[in-house]
């Protein structure tokens, strides 16, 4: 048995929530120093991914197969499969992202995501082994509801507020991810990155973090009824990773930069601002409270508006009802949020458009 000493990082961090590779190279999976359990993707990922060249042939080939059903159906037929080349590194599940263009249509994100599933059920993956990422606007996890009664899982992506978190809980997600970084600029402009010492109490999205895990065991004792399990995304740094350990999040999913210099570090408990607490055994059920360290973060707000009343929006409002209008409400009254949903929507786009162009050129080919 390795000793205390020896552990890394990322050893540590699996102790205390569940690390997923948030990459689609199953090469990279496969070597990682643990286990990974989800392996999430986004639209980048699968239009990088299927330039590999180990993916030649299968793009090659879907192409062929496909064509007469349209650029959308190859695409999906390819990030299934390049998905089940790494089912065999994780312990849970793999991850794919509707057409972020039709983040403001229930149908499309319906039909998109049962065509997923469709393409799923033909390579043989059950549906405990995948989930579907749907953008957090109202209109979009409109079509959750349906989705979670089909069994087909999902997780609320592009979320930045607890209006948003409350939505996905209403809709029945099984995960949310907001982003840590939720300024997804940051990572080609690290101007606008909050680089702190110690993420945990002086990041400026830890504080929502914390409103949404409080807020989510608070509705699981008042109703008995599951939440969404949060799964922290986006880090630029191991320390931040770390914090998502702190603060009781219950996955984190990591890039492959991130979890290198993870796995490289040796793990110093005396050295760290605070310390996570190991993996309850039911999420919620089991769950601690919010560590002492960080408790000053459950009444402030740091990227509120200027005209913040101090109070934390009621869990009594039905944000999906009218296709989602009170949720709609809700993210035009955050600024932040309206921008940084904006900057993900069109991140993602523009790499799903990259996808349409390649397939749309080999099409013209075959
Ligand atoms: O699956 C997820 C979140 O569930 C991730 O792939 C998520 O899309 C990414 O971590 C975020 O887009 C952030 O990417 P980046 O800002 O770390 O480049």
């Amino acid at each position: 048995m390795e000793s205390v000493e020896t552990q890394s990082w990322l050893q540590k961090l699996e102790e205390q929530l569940n690390v997923d590779v948030d990459w689609m190279d199953p090469t990279y999976s496969k070597n990682l120093q643990i286990r990974p359990n989800d392996m999430t993707s986004n639209n980048l990922w699968v239009n990088i991914q299927m330039s590999h060249p180990d993916n030649k042939q299968l793009f090659e080939n879907a192409v062929k197969e496909l064509k007469s059903e349209g650029w959308l159906a190859i695409y999906n037929r390819i990030a299934v499969q390049m998905c089940k080349a790494n089912i065999g590194n994780i312990k849970g599940r793999v991850a794919l992202q509707v057409d972020p263009h039709q983040a403001y249509n229930t149908q499309a994100v319906l039909d998109h995501a049962r065509a997923y599933a469709r393409e799923f059920e033909r390579a043989g993956i059950p549906k405990t082994r995948y989930f579907i990422k749907i953008p957090s606007t109202g209109p979009a996890l409109n079509a959750v509801p349906a989705l979670e009664a089909e069994g087909i899982r999902t997780l609320g992506t592009a979320l930045f507020s607890l209006p948003q978190a409350i939505a996905c809980s209403q809709a029945g997600t099984l995960y949310i991810s907001p982003y840590f970084n939720a300024e997804t600029r940051a990572h080609d402009d690290l101007s606008l990155w909050p680089n702190v010492e110690d993420p945990a109490t002086q990041h400026t999205m830890s504080a929502r973090i914390v409103h949404i895990l409080e807020t989510y065991k608070q509705l699981y004792k008042e109703t008995g009824k599951e939440q969404p399990l949060l799964k922290n995304a986006s880090f630029i740094t191991p320390k931040e990773a770390m914090a998502a350990g702190e603060m009781g999040c219950h996955s984190a999913t990591i890039s492959h930069t991130v979890l290198e210099e993870l796995s490289k570090l040796s793990y110093d408990g005396s050295k760290q601002p605070g310390e996570g607490v190991p993996k309850p055994v039911h999420a919620y059920r089991n769950a601690g409270p919010t560590p002492e360290r960080l408790r000053k973060l459950s009444k402030i707000d740091p990227l509120a508006a200027a005209d913040w009343d101090g109070k934390l929006v009621s869990t009594d409002i039905d944000y999906l009802a009218n296709n989602g209008a009170e949720l709609e409400k809700a993210i035009e009254k955050d600024p932040i949020t309206v921008q940084r949903l904006d900057d993900a929507l069109k991140l993602f786009q523009g790499g799903i458009r990259e996808s349409m162009e390649k397939i749309e050129a080999s099409m013209k080919n075959v």
